[in-house]
């Protein structure tokens, strides 16, 4: 046991029983599995006890193993925690099965392409609000980039928006979040999934079960609790459109049990809202650090927007620099560095290599997309490597694997299905950003220096943030200040909608700030 069958991919020198599990990584795993991609090539495999995983590392056998073989590659991995938090009911962890099948076809009723231009009108309003309170308060644009992400998902899905970042709904998922990411820590527990005893330890031994009991009470009664308001709008007639009531009306055809509801809302809000706001935060840092980036924005956006409107999603194709900001942020700060883990179904083979059926596999976008054969100076913030080829890499380079742009979110059947609503906001607020602030250091005011932003303290974990920093950010005139307010007043009735059941605090809130 832990020693590597001569049939799989290389990796690492082994130990007796444990494998590599000795060396592996216990926090922000993707550094160290791009170490070893370096070394060992683009298809590696570590031995933890008796089980195999393998890291890829490269556009060619993501194509091949996740893209092309997808019908084995598309399970996951048993997932303990996730069993005893969600019941295995969380679309993200889910076995490739039916209860999966379900969950993700009903989930591409609200995302698919042609499906999520109906969101835009909310994400417009919101990115809106999200320009005003960086006019506002500027200092708290940390919250406020999470309250945006948040506020979006909870319009589409459940009809009911977060106006401040202190709204019950917003703060009561944010807690629940912080309990389910310190349940999926990697390295955080004893691996209960390779080593199947440890299920037997008596609760006073074992804190992961308080852990994850507290976790699935803090879930259940944010979800359900939004479901049954959704419920009660229904049976009222009290619609307002959003996705949830139209999984109630029609929950005989998509074959959705009460719990089957229960959790699809709750992925939509745990997919939709730390991803894309954790790319804004990275976008933010990245903004501060390479001046020279936000020069060349203003020059492209000044140029085909000005100063009399804000920015739309129409303006987009007219705009490549602002296009190449956007994957260049992917390529430097992925929101998952080592996607989702997948598990194949079958045995496969791949460049004489075999890949045990059972396999965890890990796609390494991060070592992908540092790569310094792929990417010239992988380390620099460079937009403009994305002006000179659609995929950013080194002149000359046979780019046929390089088929899709968007790794960021994944690969094969599980590819992230909330990708095309995510680049509706990450593109807007984009070309927000960047038509109204300048980020800039913020200012030491003891020492009268500007405080650095550090590139590479970020949070832990399998979707990783920059770590809260500050900045500081300052609306380039009054012109687009005064713009933004108007803009901000105009999209009052598309919030309307969604204000429905707020708390007195939020109402008063509202009261005060539209006034
Ligand atoms: C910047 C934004 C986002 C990024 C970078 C991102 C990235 C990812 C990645 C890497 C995966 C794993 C794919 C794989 O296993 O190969 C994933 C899965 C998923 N994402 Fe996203 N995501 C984003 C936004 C969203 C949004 C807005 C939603 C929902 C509205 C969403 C919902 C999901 C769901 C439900 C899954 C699980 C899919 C499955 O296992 O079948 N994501 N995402």
């Amino acid at each position: 046991i832990g020693s590597r069958e001569p049939s799989l991919p290389p990796g690492p020198p082994t130990i007796p029983l444990l494998g590599n599990l000795n060396i592996f990584p216990a926090e922000y795993a993707h550094y160290k599995f791009t170490v070893w991609a370096r070394e060992y090539g683009d298809i590696y495999s570590l031995k933890i006890g008796p089980s195999t995983v393998v890291v890829i590392t490269s556009m060619g056998a993501v194509k091949e193993l996740m893209d092309r073989r997808s019908g084995s590659t598309a399970d996951r991995p048993p997932h303990y925690i996730a069993d005893n938090v969600s019941g295995g009911l969380n679309m993200v962890l889910a076995r490739y099965g039916d209860e999966w099948r379900i969950l993700r076809k009903t989930a591409h009723a609200i995302l698919s392409p042609s499906a999520v231009t109906a969101h835009l009108p909310i994400q417009v309003a919101e990115a809106t609000q999200l320009m005003y309170d960086l006019l506002k308060s500027p200092e708290r644009f940390y919250n406020h980039i999470r309250r945006y992400s948040n506020s979006v998902i909870m319009s589409v899905s459940y009809g009911k928006r977060c106006p401040r970042y202190e709204t019950r709904e917003t703060t009561s998922f944010f807690e629940a979040q912080h309990l389910w990411e310190l349940a999926l820590e990697p390295g955080a527990h004893p691996p209960i999934d390779l080593l199947p005893f440890l299920r037997h330890v008596p609760r006073r031994w074992a804190p992961w079960k308080i852990l994850c009991d507290k976790t699935r009470k803090a879930q259940r009664e944010l979800y359900f609790g939004l479901l049954d308001e959704c419920n009660q709008r229904v049976q009222q007639g009290d619609e307002n459109g959003c996705y949830m009531e139209e999984i109630i009306k029609r929950q005989d055809e998509f074959g959705l049990d009460r719990e089957l509801r229960g959790y699809l809302g709750g992925v939509m809000i745990e997919g939709g809202s730390d991803t894309t706001s954790s790319f804004l935060q990275s976008l933010v840092l990245l903004l501060t650090a390479y001046p020279e980036v936000q020069r060349k924005g203003y020059e492209e956006i000044d140029r085909v927007i000005g100063d009399q409107r804000v920015p739309a999603i129409d303006d987009v194709p007219d705009l490549p620099y602002i296009q190449a900001i956007v994957k260049e942020t992917h390529r430097m700060r992925p929101v998952a560095p080592l996607a989702v883990p997948h598990a194949n179904r079958e045995a496969e083979t791949y460049k004489g290599h075999v890949i045990p059926k059972g396999s965890t596999i890990f796609m390494n976008t991060w070592g992908i997309y540092h790569d310094p054969d792929v990417y010239e100076d992988p380390e620099t913030f460079n937009p403009d490597r994305y002006m000179h080829n659609e995929h950013g890499t080194k002149a000359n380079l046979d780019t046929s694997n390089f088929n899709r742009a968007d790794i960021a979110f994944g690969s094969g059947r599980r590819i992230c299905p909330g990708m095309h609503l995510a680049n509706n906001s990450l593109l807007l607020n984009t070309m927000n950003f960047i038509w109204a602030f300048t980020f800039g250091h913020a200012v030491d005011s003891r020492t009268g220096q500007p405080i650095p932003v550090d590139l590479f303290s970020y949070h832990k974990g399998i979707l990783t943030a920059p770590k809260a920093f500050q900045c500081k950010i300052t609306c380039r005139s009054l012109r687009h200040a005064q713009i933004i307010e108007k803009e901000f007043r105009k999209a009052i009735p598309t919030f309307e909608r969604f204000e429905g059941n707020l708390s007195a605090e939020d109402e008063a809130w509202l009261k005060a700030t539209r006034q």
